[in-house]
């Protein structure tokens, strides 16, 4: 058991050391500050890029100020904390609650209650629906990480995306939410009205939403052809993801349908009913690997994600 462990163990450093390699990215962060903090026209204080930042690099990786789970409304004592103080509010009257909705980050659950946490400096980083940072709540080190998910040239605003999970709406009600939540306009390229830019974006977008519904299907009950055709989906979807700029964590998951389609296909090959297993396993091992990477780079060598996948990656080696 010890020595299988030491095996799995070896074997994660190698491949991560691969990915690293092959993605240009030391092994340890950077001790430098790549944003400054200024004044962004229309969208109060932001940060921006000091220096290039290659794509993969970690920007920031800052503990919290205080945390919360299961109330909106923080406890005075951390309230009348002044760098909390001096968090923007959008809302009149500035209540602790109003400035703790429009500034927390998720931290994963404490018990069946997801912790909320304020975090200073990540707190100034303004939204984009097509993001060039992402962040990530680390378990492990108990650090919020915040990565360039794309090279970030000097003096580039460095944005997040608040509301992820709204990918597949239309400008129109993503806007909604950010005003309702954050009291904002989003005018970022995906929104702007009458651009090509905003049009490009909601026919993406739209073509996302239809097929959304039909690759998560139950791939048991169909026939090859359909089976095939539901690869053809996922990969499309993925190429629409990779054009709109949305890496993560919704091309991530696409990757993850497409892992878990080639698993389905090679557990059918085992038990007779299939083609040929090698491929499927090699074609396999290519989506897992691009899925590393894309770990690495979106949340960092030393994430709960690139664990899995690297757990992931063993699974289909001994396929
Ligand atoms: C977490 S704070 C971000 C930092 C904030 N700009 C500041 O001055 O501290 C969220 C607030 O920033 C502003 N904001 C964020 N993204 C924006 C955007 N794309 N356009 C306009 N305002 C934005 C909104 O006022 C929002 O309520």
């Amino acid at each position: 058991m010890a020595a299988q462990n030491g095996n799995n163990q070896a074997q994660d450093r190698e491949e991560l050391q691969s990915a690293l390699h092959r993605l240009g990215l030391p092994p340890t962060y950077p001790q430098v500050i790549l944003y400054r903090q200024s004044q962004c026209p229309g969208k109060g204080l932001g940060l921006k890029a000091a220096r290039n930042i290659p794509r993969g690099t970690p920007i920031l990786a800052e503990a919290e100020l205080f945390w919360i789970a299961g109330t909106p409304d923080p406890p005075p004592v951390q309230a009348s904390k002044p760098e909390f103080q001096a968090l923007s509010c959008p809302v009149v009257p500035h209540t602790a609650r109003a400035r703790f909705a429009a500034n927390n980050f998720e931290m994963g659950k404490s018990g069946r209650r997801m912790k909320r946490g304020i975090f200073v400096t990540a707190s100034r980083f303004n939204h984009s629906c097509v993001p060039n940072a992402h962040f990530t709540w680390n378990a492990a080190s108990k650090l919020l990480t915040i990565h360039a998910i794309v090279d970030i040239t000097q003096g580039q605003e460095i944005f997040l995306n608040y509301h992820p999970k709204d990918y597949l709406k239309p400008a129109i009600e993503r806007q909604q939410e950010l005003r309702t939540s954050y009291s904002f306009v989003c005018g970022c390229p995906a929104c702007q009205p009458n651009t090509d830019s905003k049009r490009a974006s909601e026919a993406r977008r739209q073509w996302m939403a239809g097929l959304n519904s039909i690759i998560g299907l139950n791939q048991n009950t169909h026939t090859q052809g359909q089976r095939e055709q539901l690869l053809a989906n996922i990969q499309f979807f993925g190429r629409q993801l990779q054009e709109e700029r949305l890496f993560y964590p919704q091309l991530a998951d696409v990757y993850g349908k497409e892992i878990s389609w080639y698993r389905r296909e090679i557990q059918l090959v085992i038990n007779g009913a299939g083609r040929t297993r090698l491929l499927y396993k090699e074609e396999a091992l290519k989506v897992a690997t691009a899925k590393l990477d894309l770990d690495v780079v979106c949340s960092g060598h030393d994430s709960s994600e690139v664990r899995d996948t690297l757990r992931t990656i063993r699974e289909l080696r001994q396929v």
